[in-house]
């Protein structure tokens, strides 16, 4: 969130005068501003710039579903904000146009934000700070007694369970692996309690808000050019942290999940196998502190186990991906990934439609792929198979597959997006880099009964129960054929020249 504080203000967060909702994770591209820009087809985003050719426009639904999710969040934040005194101020730009202009009509001291740590968030807090340098604020008394200032940019440490200042490290000697990483930070250091809210917020300013316009209106999808009919299928999120606090009380006391997450996280389809948390963690809604909490309080009140603990191992894994993007900067976004390795990828544009269209064949593919494109969600097992398959199996360029899941997800966060994808295409930091989601075997393991294909693509509702994930003639023709078919190894047809005699290892 984004405080403006009138210069006669003494002290941030006791009397924030503007909360500005920062487009996700949680940066200065402004909400009011940035997301819709960012969701139009054409980014023009410098890290897409690789690949841009290659992708096709978006289509007209994945950036409406996440501009509705924001408008949501917004909207919800705004009543909020009045209930404790306060309002939120709407604007649609660019921040670095409009943050300075803001600032000057009330005046404020400071701006304050969440720090950021990828390249595009940290161009726009340079460009913030500096439109912020050519603001002029008249100080208070005679003219030749006090200095007239700019409002300064104050960067807060915000989206992370573990605060970066409690690192038992570093950011640049962080530990490369998962692992090391979360047991550095289990063992020696803490996580923060959440802040409480003041009982009051306001007053909100008394001036130079009609020099700019008034407080301005939660946004529709229409007055954004964007439109959609609603799917009846899948998962329907709602923006903003009222929804967000709903769906954890909802997924840790009433449903009493929790307790089970740890063997019902890797399912695919319904609300529960999962704590959907993501979208609001993304937007900046829920915090992983409060989640943390949340979880203690539940283990003092119900029961410590297994599953307890892997939400917040979870959660750390999240933590690791954001402090992974500050330590390596652009090289996430990048085709060598952190560890710059260079191999040959496809950008073929037709088995990548195939793919970004669920027609590849693969019921177990095709299915998350088009639940992704209807509801802007897909469960972490679906994530990993469907990217292994561009990759591994198709061997395409793994930028297209991040690319298109940061047009889709609701929960797209840059660190955790690309992180993971660097991590699937064998050029991040997984110490088991040809990692390989065998679709039959994931296929038997995690949708033995043909329920999830079947929920996504209704034409295989008739088959056998264990036929629907192997249909054969009954469904399309398989694009390409898999790497490993069968518990045989296959001739690699698509990667040979990027491993040479290197086998890519199976998941267990
Ligand atoms: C290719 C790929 C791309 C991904 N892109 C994103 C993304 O853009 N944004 C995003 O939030 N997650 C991303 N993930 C991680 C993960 O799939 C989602 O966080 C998870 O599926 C969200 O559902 P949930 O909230 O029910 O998760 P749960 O299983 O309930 O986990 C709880 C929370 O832990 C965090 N978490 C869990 N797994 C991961 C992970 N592998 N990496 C980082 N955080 C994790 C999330 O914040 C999640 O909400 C990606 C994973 C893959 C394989």
């Amino acid at each position: 969130m984004l405080h403006l504080l009138p210069s006669s203000s003494s002290s941030f967060p006791l009397n924030p005068q503007f909360l500005l909702l920062r487009r996700p994770p949680a940066n200065l591209r402004v909400l009011l501003l940035g997301p819709f820009h960012a969701m139009s087809a054409a980014s023009s985003s410098s890290r897409r710039a690789a690949t841009a050719a290659a992708v096709p426009v978006a289509q007209e639904r994945p950036p409406a579903l996440r501009a509705q999710f924001l408008i949501e969040c917004l909207g919800d934040l705004k009543r909020n904000l009045m209930k404790q005194g306060l309002d939120l101020l709407i604007r649609h730009g660019k921040p670095e146009d409009i943050l300075p202009s803001v600032a000057k009509a009330v005046s404020a001291h400071t701006v304050y934000a969440h720090k950021e740590s990828c390249s595009e968030e940290l161009l726009v807090e340079r460009l913030v700070r500096k439109g912020l340098e050519q603001v002029v604020i008249p100080q208070g008394g005679a003219s030749n007694q006090k200095k007239p200032q700019n409002p300064k940019l104050q960067l807060i440490w915000g989206a992370t369970l573990y605060h970066i200042d409690d690192l038992p490290f570093s950011v640049t000697s962080l530990p490369d692996i998962y692992t090391q990483f979360r047991k550095a930070v289990e063992s020696k250091s803490s996580v923060r309690n959440c802040n409480k809210l003041p009982p009051s917020l306001g007053p909100p300013p008394s001036s130079g808000l009609d020099e700019i316009g008034g407080w301005g209106t939660v946004p529709t999808l229409e007055s954004l050019g964007l439109s959609m009919t609603k799917s009846e299928k899948g998962m329907h999120f709602i923006g903003g942290e009222s929804a967000a606090l709903g769906r954890v009380h909802e997924y840790f006391w009433k449903k009493d999940q929790l307790k089970v997450y740890k063997e019902t996280r890797n399912g695919m389809l319904g609300p529960d196998y999962s704590t959907k948390f993501s979208p609001w963690l993304a937007s900046g809604s829920l915090s992983p502190r409060y989640i943390c909490e949340e979880v203690k309080r539940y283990e003092k009140q119900r029961v410590a186990n297994d599953s307890t603990y892997w939400v917040l191992f979870e959660l750390i894994w999240r933590d690791y991906f954001r402090f992974i993007s500050a330590k390596y900067g652009n090289s996430i976004f990048q085709l060598g990934g952190p560890r710059n390795i260079v191999s040959k990828w496809s950008q073929d544009q037709a088995l990548f439609e195939s793919w970004r269209e669920g027609r590849t064949g693969y019921p177990l593919i095709d299915a998350n792929m088009k639940e992704l494109l209807a509801t802007g969600f897909m469960s972490n097992r679906g994530r990993q198979i469907v990217c292994s398959f561009l990759v591994r199996d198709m061997g395409i360029d793994w930028r297209m597959g991040a690319e298109w899941f940061e047009t889709c997800l609701l929960d797209y966060d840059p660190a955790s997006n690309y992180g993971n994808w660097t991590y699937g295409a064998g050029i991040g930091n997984d110490p088991r880099e040809d990692r390989y989601f065998s679709i039959p075997k994931q296929a038997k393991t995690y949708d033995p009964d043909g329920e999830y294909v079947a929920y996504w693509l209704p034409e295989l509702r008739s088959l056998a129960k264990e036929r629907r994930n192997f249909p054969g003639a009954l469904y399309i023709n398989q694009v390409v054929p898999l790497k490993f078919d069968a518990g045989h190894q296959r001739r690699d047809q698509f990667n040979r020249q990027r491993r040479p005699g290197n086998m890519y290892r199976r998941q267990k």
